[in-house]
Protein backbone atom coordinates (compact mmCIF):
# COMPACT_ATOMS: atom_id res chain seq x y z
CA UNK A 1 0.00 0.00 0.00
CA UNK A 2 1.48 3.56 -1.04
CA UNK A 3 1.82 5.74 1.58
CA UNK A 4 0.96 9.52 1.16
CA UNK A 5 2.74 13.19 1.67
CA UNK A 6 0.90 16.17 1.12
CA UNK A 7 3.20 18.93 0.00
CA UNK A 8 3.12 22.36 -0.82
CA UNK A 9 5.24 21.78 -4.33
CA UNK A 10 6.11 18.58 -6.26
CA UNK A 11 8.56 19.39 -8.24
CA UNK A 12 9.21 16.41 -11.15
CA UNK A 13 12.44 16.21 -12.35
CA UNK A 14 16.09 17.00 -10.68
CA UNK A 15 17.60 19.04 -13.82
CA UNK A 16 18.18 22.80 -14.78
CA UNK A 17 14.96 23.92 -13.81
CA UNK A 18 13.14 21.88 -10.98
CA UNK A 19 16.27 21.85 -8.71
CA UNK A 20 16.01 25.46 -8.73
CA UNK A 21 12.46 25.71 -8.10
CA UNK A 22 13.38 22.80 -5.15
CA UNK A 23 15.78 24.60 -3.78
CA UNK A 24 14.43 28.18 -3.69
CA UNK A 25 10.89 27.12 -2.37
CA UNK A 26 12.26 24.84 0.60
CA UNK A 27 14.64 27.99 1.40
CA UNK A 28 11.77 30.53 1.24
CA UNK A 29 9.43 27.94 3.36
CA UNK A 30 7.53 25.55 1.19
CA UNK A 31 7.16 21.91 1.82
CA UNK A 32 8.75 20.63 -1.34
CA UNK A 33 9.23 17.18 -3.04
CA UNK A 34 11.07 16.70 -5.68
CA UNK A 35 11.29 13.22 -7.66
CA UNK A 36 13.80 12.16 -9.78
CA UNK A 37 14.22 9.06 -11.57
CA UNK A 38 17.45 9.43 -13.28
CA UNK A 39 20.88 11.21 -12.16
CA UNK A 40 20.31 14.16 -10.30
CA UNK A 41 21.76 17.05 -11.93
CA UNK A 42 19.58 15.79 -15.26
CA UNK A 43 20.53 16.31 -18.71
CA UNK A 44 22.95 19.70 -18.42
CA UNK A 45 24.90 18.03 -15.54
CA UNK A 46 25.18 14.28 -16.52
CA UNK A 47 24.73 14.33 -20.78
CA UNK A 48 24.68 17.73 -21.61
CA UNK A 49 26.20 20.97 -21.32
CA UNK A 50 29.15 19.95 -18.99
CA UNK A 51 30.25 16.99 -20.46
CA UNK A 52 30.12 18.47 -23.72
CA UNK A 53 31.90 22.00 -22.33
CA UNK A 54 35.05 19.41 -20.67
CA UNK A 55 35.17 17.17 -24.03
CA UNK A 56 35.64 21.15 -25.94
CA UNK A 57 38.00 21.92 -23.43
CA UNK A 58 40.12 18.93 -24.03
CA UNK A 59 39.52 19.31 -27.64
CA UNK A 60 41.01 22.81 -27.59
CA UNK A 61 43.84 21.74 -25.73
CA UNK A 62 44.87 19.22 -28.48
CA UNK A 63 44.24 22.28 -31.04
CA UNK A 64 46.56 24.46 -29.43
CA UNK A 65 49.32 21.59 -29.45
CA UNK A 66 48.82 21.07 -33.30
CA UNK A 67 48.90 24.87 -33.72
CA UNK A 68 51.63 26.43 -30.78
CA UNK A 69 53.36 26.94 -34.54
CA UNK A 70 52.40 30.10 -35.29
CA UNK A 71 53.54 31.79 -31.51
CA UNK A 72 57.07 30.49 -32.40
CA UNK A 73 56.28 27.61 -29.86
CA UNK A 74 57.40 23.86 -30.74
CA UNK A 75 53.44 23.05 -32.19
CA UNK A 76 52.79 19.37 -33.54
CA UNK A 77 50.36 16.66 -33.78
CA UNK A 78 49.42 15.66 -30.10
CA UNK A 79 48.80 11.90 -29.01
CA UNK A 80 45.56 11.96 -27.43
CA UNK A 81 44.66 9.27 -24.40
CA UNK A 82 40.46 9.11 -24.65
CA UNK A 83 40.22 7.18 -21.64
CA UNK A 84 42.17 9.82 -20.06
CA UNK A 85 39.70 12.59 -21.91
CA UNK A 86 36.36 10.38 -21.00
CA UNK A 87 38.26 10.39 -17.14
CA UNK A 88 38.67 14.24 -17.78
CA UNK A 89 34.87 14.49 -18.51
CA UNK A 90 33.79 12.47 -15.74
CA UNK A 91 36.30 14.04 -13.17
CA UNK A 92 34.69 17.63 -13.96
CA UNK A 93 30.70 15.96 -13.38
CA UNK A 94 32.20 14.87 -10.33
CA UNK A 95 33.29 18.12 -9.02
CA UNK A 96 29.98 19.68 -9.88
CA UNK A 97 27.61 16.77 -8.78
CA UNK A 98 27.72 17.38 -5.00
CA UNK A 99 25.75 20.36 -5.47
CA UNK A 100 22.78 18.60 -7.13
CA UNK A 101 22.86 16.19 -4.96
CA UNK A 102 20.35 14.36 -2.87
CA UNK A 103 22.28 14.89 0.07
CA UNK A 104 22.28 18.94 -0.31
CA UNK A 105 18.90 18.48 -1.57
CA UNK A 106 18.12 16.90 1.93
CA UNK A 107 19.95 19.43 4.11
CA UNK A 108 18.06 22.07 2.21
CA UNK A 109 14.93 20.99 3.51
CA UNK A 110 13.65 18.92 0.57
CA UNK A 111 11.89 14.97 0.36
CA UNK A 112 13.62 13.72 -2.45
CA UNK A 113 11.70 10.43 -4.29
CA UNK A 114 14.60 9.06 -6.67
CA UNK A 115 11.58 7.18 -8.54
CA UNK A 116 9.37 8.49 -12.09
CA UNK A 117 6.30 10.46 -10.83
CA UNK A 118 2.81 9.39 -12.66
CA UNK A 119 -0.17 11.52 -12.30
CA UNK A 120 -3.04 10.15 -10.48
CA UNK A 121 -5.36 12.86 -10.93
CA UNK A 122 -5.52 16.58 -11.23
CA UNK A 123 -3.80 16.91 -7.83
CA UNK A 124 -1.82 13.95 -7.17
CA UNK A 125 0.64 11.78 -8.47
CA UNK A 126 2.99 8.28 -7.63
CA UNK A 127 6.30 7.87 -7.43
CA UNK A 128 7.31 4.24 -6.38
CA UNK A 129 5.74 3.38 -3.54
CA UNK A 130 4.56 6.89 -2.54
CA UNK A 131 1.49 8.93 -3.07
CA UNK A 132 2.12 12.43 -3.41
CA UNK A 133 -1.33 15.12 -3.40
CA UNK A 134 0.24 18.84 -3.81
CA UNK A 135 -1.14 21.90 -3.71
CA UNK A 136 1.12 23.40 -6.79
CA UNK A 137 2.73 20.83 -8.97
CA UNK A 138 6.05 21.47 -11.31
CA UNK A 139 7.05 19.58 -14.30
CA UNK A 140 10.41 19.93 -15.38
CA UNK A 141 11.31 17.03 -17.31
CA UNK A 142 13.43 18.02 -19.91
CA UNK A 143 13.99 16.55 -23.07
CA UNK A 144 15.77 13.72 -25.02
CA UNK A 145 16.95 13.35 -28.34
CA UNK A 146 14.80 12.79 -31.22
CA UNK A 147 15.27 10.17 -33.18
CA UNK A 148 14.36 10.95 -37.10
CA UNK A 149 12.53 8.60 -39.31
CA UNK A 150 14.93 7.82 -41.36
CA UNK A 151 14.90 3.63 -43.18
CA UNK A 152 16.89 1.57 -41.52
CA UNK A 153 18.40 3.85 -38.17
CA UNK A 154 16.55 1.45 -36.12
CA UNK A 155 18.47 -1.33 -37.05
CA UNK A 156 22.46 -0.12 -36.50
CA UNK A 157 23.84 1.02 -33.15
CA UNK A 158 23.94 5.27 -33.02
CA UNK A 159 24.67 7.31 -30.00
CA UNK A 160 23.12 10.15 -28.47
CA UNK A 161 24.35 12.64 -26.28
CA UNK A 162 23.34 9.88 -23.13
CA UNK A 163 25.97 7.69 -24.89
CA UNK A 164 28.48 9.34 -26.86
CA UNK A 165 30.60 10.68 -23.40
CA UNK A 166 31.13 7.40 -22.77
CA UNK A 167 33.34 6.15 -25.72
CA UNK A 168 36.34 4.49 -24.29
CA UNK A 169 38.38 5.35 -27.66
CA UNK A 170 38.29 7.61 -29.93
CA UNK A 171 36.01 6.87 -33.36
CA UNK A 172 37.53 6.20 -36.50
CA UNK A 173 35.10 7.37 -38.34
CA UNK A 174 32.16 9.85 -36.76
CA UNK A 175 28.95 10.44 -39.07
CA UNK A 176 27.11 13.23 -37.48
CA UNK A 177 23.75 13.85 -37.85
CA UNK A 178 22.37 17.45 -37.50
CA UNK A 179 24.25 20.54 -37.94
CA UNK A 180 22.60 22.15 -35.04
CA UNK A 181 24.46 23.27 -31.85
CA UNK A 182 24.87 19.75 -30.37
CA UNK A 183 26.00 18.22 -33.83
CA UNK A 184 28.46 21.05 -34.53
CA UNK A 185 30.05 21.58 -30.87
CA UNK A 186 30.63 17.27 -30.41
CA UNK A 187 31.90 17.33 -34.24
CA UNK A 188 34.82 19.76 -33.70
CA UNK A 189 35.47 18.27 -29.92
CA UNK A 190 35.79 15.00 -31.77
CA UNK A 191 37.82 15.93 -35.11
CA UNK A 192 40.49 17.84 -32.64
CA UNK A 193 40.58 14.79 -30.85
CA UNK A 194 41.53 13.07 -33.49
CA UNK A 195 38.79 11.46 -35.16
CA UNK A 196 37.19 11.76 -38.75
CA UNK A 197 34.05 13.60 -38.79
CA UNK A 198 31.40 13.60 -41.10
CA UNK A 199 28.79 16.20 -40.42
CA UNK A 200 25.01 15.45 -42.51
CA UNK A 201 22.66 18.69 -42.11
CA UNK A 202 19.76 19.04 -44.18
CA UNK A 203 19.05 22.72 -44.46
CA UNK A 204 22.38 24.54 -42.93
CA UNK A 205 24.70 24.23 -40.25
CA UNK A 206 23.95 26.83 -37.44
CA UNK A 207 20.83 27.48 -39.29
CA UNK A 208 19.15 29.22 -36.09
CA UNK A 209 22.05 32.17 -35.96
CA UNK A 210 22.73 35.03 -38.26
CA UNK A 211 24.62 33.83 -41.52
CA UNK A 212 27.18 36.62 -40.92
CA UNK A 213 28.40 35.28 -37.73
CA UNK A 214 28.16 31.47 -38.56
CA UNK A 215 30.08 31.76 -41.61
CA UNK A 216 32.85 32.27 -39.20
CA UNK A 217 32.29 28.86 -37.28
CA UNK A 218 31.49 26.87 -40.20
CA UNK A 219 34.79 27.99 -42.15
CA UNK A 220 36.86 26.93 -39.37
CA UNK A 221 35.13 23.81 -38.94
CA UNK A 222 35.86 22.73 -42.57
CA UNK A 223 39.88 23.93 -41.60
CA UNK A 224 40.08 21.51 -39.15
CA UNK A 225 38.56 18.90 -41.43
CA UNK A 226 35.09 17.81 -40.76
CA UNK A 227 33.42 17.24 -43.64
CA UNK A 228 30.19 19.09 -44.31
CA UNK A 229 27.58 17.74 -46.08
CA UNK A 230 24.37 20.67 -45.78
CA UNK A 231 21.11 20.72 -47.93
CA UNK A 232 21.06 16.84 -48.12
CA UNK A 233 18.55 14.29 -47.65
CA UNK A 234 19.40 10.84 -45.69
CA UNK A 235 17.73 8.34 -47.94
CA UNK A 236 18.76 5.27 -45.63
CA UNK A 237 21.14 3.93 -43.04
CA UNK A 238 22.82 0.06 -42.79
CA UNK A 239 25.04 -1.86 -41.40
CA UNK A 240 27.91 -2.19 -43.49
CA UNK A 241 30.74 -4.86 -42.32
CA UNK A 242 31.32 -3.32 -38.51
CA UNK A 243 30.52 -0.05 -40.09
CA UNK A 244 27.64 1.98 -40.60
CA UNK A 245 26.57 3.48 -44.27
CA UNK A 246 24.48 6.31 -44.87
CA UNK A 247 23.13 6.89 -48.04
CA UNK A 248 22.50 10.44 -48.75
CA UNK A 249 20.97 12.57 -52.08
CA UNK A 250 22.81 15.92 -52.72
CA UNK A 251 21.33 17.57 -55.64
CA UNK A 252 19.76 14.35 -56.53
CA UNK A 253 22.66 12.69 -56.56
CA UNK A 254 23.19 9.59 -54.31
CA UNK A 255 26.20 9.21 -52.10
CA UNK A 256 27.19 7.14 -49.55
CA UNK A 257 29.22 7.67 -46.51
CA UNK A 258 30.85 4.66 -44.86
CA UNK A 259 31.67 5.22 -40.83
CA UNK A 260 32.69 3.87 -37.62
CA UNK A 261 29.96 5.51 -35.28
CA UNK A 262 26.86 7.12 -35.94
CA UNK A 263 25.72 10.25 -33.69
CA UNK A 264 21.82 11.47 -33.46
CA UNK A 265 22.25 15.19 -32.87
CA UNK A 266 18.95 15.98 -35.17
CA UNK A 267 16.86 17.74 -32.47
CA UNK A 268 15.13 16.68 -29.18
CA UNK A 269 11.22 15.92 -28.14
CA UNK A 270 9.80 16.83 -24.65
CA UNK A 271 9.50 13.98 -21.80
CA UNK A 272 6.40 13.46 -21.62
CA UNK A 273 6.13 9.45 -21.70
CA UNK A 274 5.00 8.30 -18.60
CA UNK A 275 3.76 11.53 -16.28
CA UNK A 276 0.03 10.32 -17.65
CA UNK A 277 -0.48 13.77 -18.35
CA UNK A 278 -4.21 12.81 -19.59
CA UNK A 279 -5.06 12.40 -15.67
CA UNK A 280 -3.95 16.07 -14.81
CA UNK A 281 -5.59 17.34 -17.84
CA UNK A 282 -2.43 18.86 -19.07
CA UNK A 283 -2.55 19.29 -22.42
CA UNK A 284 0.81 18.66 -24.94
CA UNK A 285 1.41 18.64 -28.41
CA UNK A 286 4.70 17.14 -30.29
CA UNK A 287 6.81 20.30 -29.43
CA UNK A 288 5.90 20.00 -25.26
CA UNK A 289 3.44 20.60 -22.98
CA UNK A 290 1.07 23.95 -23.78
CA UNK A 291 1.81 26.51 -21.31
CA UNK A 292 0.93 30.67 -20.94
CA UNK A 293 2.90 33.18 -19.83
CA UNK A 294 3.02 32.84 -16.13
CA UNK A 295 4.11 28.94 -16.80
CA UNK A 296 1.14 27.48 -16.17
CA UNK A 297 -0.18 24.32 -18.03
CA UNK A 298 -4.13 23.66 -18.59
CA UNK A 299 -4.28 22.80 -15.38
CA UNK A 300 -3.30 26.24 -13.54
CA UNK A 301 -1.98 24.38 -10.77
CA UNK A 302 0.19 22.46 -12.74
CA UNK A 303 3.05 24.44 -14.33
CA UNK A 304 5.80 23.24 -16.79
CA UNK A 305 9.30 24.75 -17.27
CA UNK A 306 12.31 24.59 -18.99
CA UNK A 307 13.02 21.86 -22.06
CA UNK A 308 9.56 20.58 -21.88
CA UNK A 309 7.94 23.95 -22.29
CA UNK A 310 9.10 23.96 -25.95
CA UNK A 311 10.66 26.66 -26.33
CA UNK A 312 13.97 28.40 -25.75
CA UNK A 313 15.81 24.99 -24.84
CA UNK A 314 19.13 26.24 -22.26
CA UNK A 315 19.89 25.35 -18.98
CA UNK A 316 20.04 29.12 -18.39
CA UNK A 317 16.02 29.62 -19.62
CA UNK A 318 15.24 26.21 -17.48
CA UNK A 319 16.64 28.43 -14.42
CA UNK A 320 14.96 31.59 -15.54
CA UNK A 321 11.66 29.77 -15.91
CA UNK A 322 12.12 28.51 -12.37
CA UNK A 323 11.99 32.24 -10.54
CA UNK A 324 9.02 32.95 -12.80
CA UNK A 325 7.30 29.99 -11.22
CA UNK A 326 8.52 30.76 -7.88
CA UNK A 327 7.11 34.29 -7.75
CA UNK A 328 3.37 32.88 -8.73
CA UNK A 329 3.52 30.31 -6.70
CA UNK A 330 4.98 31.26 -3.44
CA UNK A 331 4.20 35.20 -3.57
CA UNK A 332 1.45 34.68 -5.39
CA UNK A 333 2.61 37.50 -8.01
CA UNK A 334 1.67 37.12 -11.97
CA UNK A 335 4.96 37.34 -12.87
CA UNK A 336 5.47 36.58 -16.57
CA UNK A 337 8.04 35.18 -19.30
CA UNK A 338 9.46 38.05 -20.61
CA UNK A 339 11.54 37.13 -23.98
CA UNK A 340 12.95 39.93 -25.46
CA UNK A 341 16.96 39.64 -23.95
CA UNK A 342 17.12 35.52 -24.00
CA UNK A 343 21.20 34.97 -25.06
CA UNK A 344 22.44 31.74 -26.13
CA UNK A 345 26.04 30.79 -27.08
CA UNK A 346 27.02 27.84 -29.32
CA UNK A 347 30.61 26.98 -28.00
CA UNK A 348 32.27 26.16 -31.66
CA UNK A 349 35.91 27.75 -32.51
CA UNK A 350 35.07 30.09 -32.66
CA UNK A 351 32.23 30.98 -30.66
CA UNK A 352 28.78 32.02 -31.70
CA UNK A 353 26.79 34.01 -29.38
CA UNK A 354 23.27 36.00 -29.87
CA UNK A 355 20.80 37.69 -28.11
CA UNK A 356 17.79 39.83 -29.20
CA UNK A 357 16.94 40.37 -32.45
CA UNK A 358 18.76 39.45 -35.85
CA UNK A 359 18.86 41.82 -38.25
CA UNK A 360 16.27 39.84 -40.44
CA UNK A 361 13.58 39.85 -37.50
CA UNK A 362 14.19 43.51 -37.04
CA UNK A 363 14.16 44.59 -40.63
CA UNK A 364 10.93 42.26 -40.96
CA UNK A 365 9.72 44.18 -37.63
CA UNK A 366 10.62 48.10 -38.06
CA UNK A 367 11.80 48.24 -41.81
CA UNK A 368 14.73 50.47 -42.99
CA UNK A 369 14.55 52.45 -39.65
CA UNK A 370 17.54 49.31 -38.69
CA UNK A 371 20.57 49.74 -39.10
CA UNK A 372 23.47 46.73 -38.43
CA UNK A 373 26.57 47.73 -36.71
CA UNK A 374 29.53 45.80 -37.86
CA UNK A 375 33.62 45.88 -36.42
CA UNK A 376 35.92 43.20 -37.18
CA UNK A 377 38.26 41.33 -34.37
CA UNK A 378 40.80 42.34 -36.81
CA UNK A 379 40.87 45.77 -35.96
CA UNK A 380 41.15 44.51 -32.14
CA UNK A 381 44.98 45.09 -31.26
CA UNK A 382 44.06 42.11 -28.72
CA UNK A 383 42.68 39.50 -31.07
CA UNK A 384 45.95 40.05 -33.30
CA UNK A 385 47.82 39.34 -29.97
CA UNK A 386 45.74 36.35 -29.50
CA UNK A 387 46.00 35.36 -33.14
CA UNK A 388 42.34 35.34 -32.48
CA UNK A 389 41.26 37.69 -35.42
CA UNK A 390 38.91 35.70 -36.87
CA UNK A 391 35.60 37.44 -35.97
CA UNK A 392 32.46 39.72 -35.97
CA UNK A 393 30.39 41.78 -33.64
CA UNK A 394 27.43 42.66 -35.45
CA UNK A 395 24.68 44.58 -33.69
CA UNK A 396 21.30 45.51 -34.81
CA UNK A 397 19.60 48.64 -33.56
CA UNK A 398 15.80 50.40 -34.21
CA UNK A 399 14.98 54.18 -34.17
CA UNK A 400 17.04 56.52 -32.41
CA UNK A 401 19.56 54.12 -31.49
CA UNK A 402 17.62 51.33 -29.67
CA UNK A 403 19.32 48.31 -29.05
CA UNK A 404 17.73 45.89 -30.41
CA UNK A 405 19.84 42.81 -31.05
CA UNK A 406 23.84 41.75 -31.15
CA UNK A 407 25.26 38.51 -33.12
CA UNK A 408 29.33 38.19 -32.06
CA UNK A 409 31.66 35.41 -33.68
CA UNK A 410 34.53 34.92 -32.20
CA UNK A 411 36.97 33.80 -29.68
CA UNK A 412 35.24 34.64 -26.15
CA UNK A 413 31.52 35.57 -27.84
CA UNK A 414 29.76 34.24 -24.64
CA UNK A 415 31.57 36.79 -22.32
CA UNK A 416 31.41 39.34 -25.15
CA UNK A 417 27.89 38.97 -25.40
CA UNK A 418 27.33 40.00 -21.82
CA UNK A 419 26.83 43.34 -21.78
CA UNK A 420 23.96 43.28 -25.35
CA UNK A 421 21.84 41.11 -22.75
CA UNK A 422 22.03 43.43 -20.00
CA UNK A 423 21.43 46.93 -22.56
CA UNK A 424 18.81 44.70 -24.25
CA UNK A 425 17.14 44.23 -21.33
CA UNK A 426 17.09 47.60 -19.65
CA UNK A 427 15.75 49.08 -23.01
CA UNK A 428 19.44 50.95 -23.54
CA UNK A 429 20.61 52.69 -26.49
CA UNK A 430 23.09 52.59 -28.59
CA UNK A 431 25.16 55.81 -27.18
CA UNK A 432 25.72 53.80 -23.53
CA UNK A 433 28.26 51.34 -25.12
CA UNK A 434 29.72 53.51 -27.39
CA UNK A 435 30.66 55.95 -24.65
CA UNK A 436 32.12 54.04 -21.73
CA UNK A 437 35.33 53.51 -20.90
CA UNK A 438 37.22 50.04 -22.59
CA UNK A 439 39.67 48.76 -20.77
CA UNK A 440 43.01 48.50 -23.29
CA UNK A 441 43.86 45.94 -24.48
CA UNK A 442 41.06 44.10 -24.08
CA UNK A 443 38.80 41.95 -26.87
CA UNK A 444 35.94 44.10 -25.23
CA UNK A 445 36.62 47.17 -27.33
CA UNK A 446 35.05 45.53 -29.85
CA UNK A 447 31.82 46.33 -28.33
CA UNK A 448 32.66 49.75 -27.89
CA UNK A 449 34.08 50.06 -31.23
CA UNK A 450 30.84 48.18 -32.78
CA UNK A 451 28.81 50.96 -31.31
CA UNK A 452 31.04 54.11 -31.82
CA UNK A 453 30.50 53.48 -35.60
CA UNK A 454 26.86 54.58 -35.23
CA UNK A 455 27.77 57.60 -35.05
CA UNK A 456 30.49 57.52 -38.07
CA UNK A 457 28.55 58.62 -40.87
CA UNK A 458 27.22 62.02 -39.30
CA UNK A 459 30.34 62.52 -36.86
CA UNK A 460 32.94 62.34 -40.27
CA UNK A 461 30.21 64.29 -42.59
CA UNK A 462 30.64 67.37 -44.13
CA UNK A 463 27.95 68.84 -41.80
CA UNK A 464 30.01 68.52 -38.75
CA UNK A 465 33.44 69.56 -40.78
CA UNK A 466 31.90 72.97 -41.47
CA UNK A 467 30.66 73.50 -38.05
CA UNK A 468 34.02 72.36 -36.82
CA UNK A 469 36.16 74.95 -38.90
CA UNK A 470 33.27 77.55 -37.81
CA UNK A 471 33.86 77.08 -34.20
CA UNK A 472 37.47 77.22 -34.52
CA UNK A 473 37.14 80.93 -35.80
CA UNK A 474 36.40 81.82 -32.00
C1 LIG B 1 24.85 17.80 -25.58
C2 LIG B 1 24.09 18.97 -24.99
C3 LIG B 1 24.77 20.14 -24.73
C4 LIG B 1 24.09 21.23 -24.18
N1 LIG B 1 24.79 22.37 -23.94
C5 LIG B 1 24.15 23.43 -23.40
C6 LIG B 1 24.86 24.61 -23.11
O1 LIG B 1 26.07 24.72 -23.34
N2 LIG B 1 24.19 25.65 -22.56
C7 LIG B 1 22.85 25.57 -22.30
O2 LIG B 1 22.29 26.55 -21.80
N3 LIG B 1 22.15 24.46 -22.56
C8 LIG B 1 22.76 23.39 -23.11
N4 LIG B 1 22.06 22.24 -23.35
C9 LIG B 1 20.62 22.21 -23.03
C10 LIG B 1 20.39 21.93 -21.54
O3 LIG B 1 21.01 20.72 -21.17
C11 LIG B 1 18.89 21.85 -21.28
O4 LIG B 1 18.25 22.99 -21.79
C12 LIG B 1 18.61 21.75 -19.77
O5 LIG B 1 19.21 20.62 -19.22
C13 LIG B 1 17.10 21.71 -19.54
O6 LIG B 1 16.83 21.60 -18.17
P1 LIG B 1 15.49 20.90 -17.67
O7 LIG B 1 15.44 21.10 -16.21
O8 LIG B 1 14.35 21.35 -18.50
O9 LIG B 1 15.69 19.35 -18.03
P2 LIG B 1 16.83 18.33 -17.57
O10 LIG B 1 18.04 19.01 -17.09
O11 LIG B 1 16.99 17.35 -18.65
O12 LIG B 1 16.19 17.58 -16.32
C14 LIG B 1 15.04 16.78 -16.45
C15 LIG B 1 15.10 15.69 -15.39
O13 LIG B 1 13.80 15.12 -15.25
C16 LIG B 1 13.95 13.73 -14.99
N5 LIG B 1 12.66 13.09 -15.34
C17 LIG B 1 12.09 12.94 -16.56
N6 LIG B 1 10.88 12.36 -16.44
C18 LIG B 1 10.67 12.14 -15.12
C19 LIG B 1 9.59 11.58 -14.37
N7 LIG B 1 8.47 11.14 -14.94
N8 LIG B 1 9.73 11.49 -13.03
C20 LIG B 1 10.86 11.93 -12.41
N9 LIG B 1 11.89 12.48 -13.08
C21 LIG B 1 11.80 12.60 -14.41
C22 LIG B 1 15.10 13.33 -15.90
O14 LIG B 1 15.68 12.12 -15.45
C23 LIG B 1 16.02 14.54 -15.76
O15 LIG B 1 16.97 14.33 -14.74
C24 LIG B 1 22.71 21.13 -23.88
C25 LIG B 1 22.03 19.94 -24.14
C26 LIG B 1 22.71 18.87 -24.68
C27 LIG B 1 21.95 17.59 -24.92
N1 LIG C 1 25.62 25.76 -26.45
C1 LIG C 1 24.34 25.57 -26.16
O1 LIG C 1 23.67 26.39 -25.54
C2 LIG C 1 23.70 24.29 -26.56
C3 LIG C 1 24.47 23.23 -26.98
C4 LIG C 1 23.82 22.07 -27.35
C5 LIG C 1 22.44 22.01 -27.29
N2 LIG C 1 21.72 23.04 -26.87
C6 LIG C 1 20.24 23.00 -26.83
O2 LIG C 1 19.78 21.73 -27.25
C7 LIG C 1 18.91 21.91 -28.36
C8 LIG C 1 19.00 20.72 -29.27
O3 LIG C 1 20.20 20.71 -30.01
P1 LIG C 1 20.27 19.96 -31.39
O4 LIG C 1 21.52 20.39 -32.04
O5 LIG C 1 20.00 18.52 -31.23
O6 LIG C 1 18.95 20.47 -32.10
P2 LIG C 1 18.63 21.60 -33.17
O7 LIG C 1 17.17 21.45 -33.44
O8 LIG C 1 19.11 22.92 -32.78
O9 LIG C 1 19.45 21.14 -34.45
C9 LIG C 1 19.20 19.91 -35.07
C10 LIG C 1 19.66 19.99 -36.51
O10 LIG C 1 19.48 18.72 -37.10
C11 LIG C 1 18.99 18.88 -38.39
N3 LIG C 1 18.27 17.65 -38.76
C12 LIG C 1 17.11 17.18 -38.23
N4 LIG C 1 16.76 16.02 -38.83
C13 LIG C 1 17.71 15.75 -39.75
C14 LIG C 1 17.90 14.71 -40.69
N5 LIG C 1 17.02 13.71 -40.81
N6 LIG C 1 18.97 14.76 -41.51
C15 LIG C 1 19.86 15.78 -41.41
N7 LIG C 1 19.74 16.81 -40.53
C16 LIG C 1 18.67 16.79 -39.71
C17 LIG C 1 18.10 20.10 -38.31
O11 LIG C 1 17.94 20.70 -39.59
C18 LIG C 1 18.88 20.99 -37.34
O12 LIG C 1 19.78 21.86 -37.98
C19 LIG C 1 19.37 23.21 -29.00
O13 LIG C 1 18.38 23.78 -29.81
C20 LIG C 1 19.68 24.03 -27.80
O14 LIG C 1 18.49 24.59 -27.32
C21 LIG C 1 22.32 24.19 -26.51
Amino acid sequence: MAKTIQADICVIGGGSGGLSVAAGASQMGAKVVLLEKGKMGGDCLNYGCVPSKALIAAGHAADTVRHAGKFGVNGHEPEVDFLGVRDHVRGVIAAIAPHDSVERFEELGVTVIEAAGSFTGPGEMIAGDTRIKAKRFVIATGSSAAVPPIPGLDHVPFLTNETVFDLAERPEHLIVIGGGPIGAELAQAQRRLGARVSLLEMFTVLGKDDPDVTAFARKRLVEDGIEIHEGIAIKEIAQDGNGIAVSIEVDGKPQRIVGSHLLVAAGRRANVNGLNLEAAGVTYSAKGIEVDARLRTTNKKIFAIGDVAGGYQFTHMAGYHAGIVIRNVLFKLPAKVDYKAVPWVTFTDPEIAHVGLTEAQAREQFGDKVRALKWSFEENDRAQAERATEGLVKVVVGARGKILGASIAGLHAGELLQPWVLAISQGMKIGAMANLIAPYPTLGEVNKRAAGSYYTPSLFSERTRKIVRFLQRF
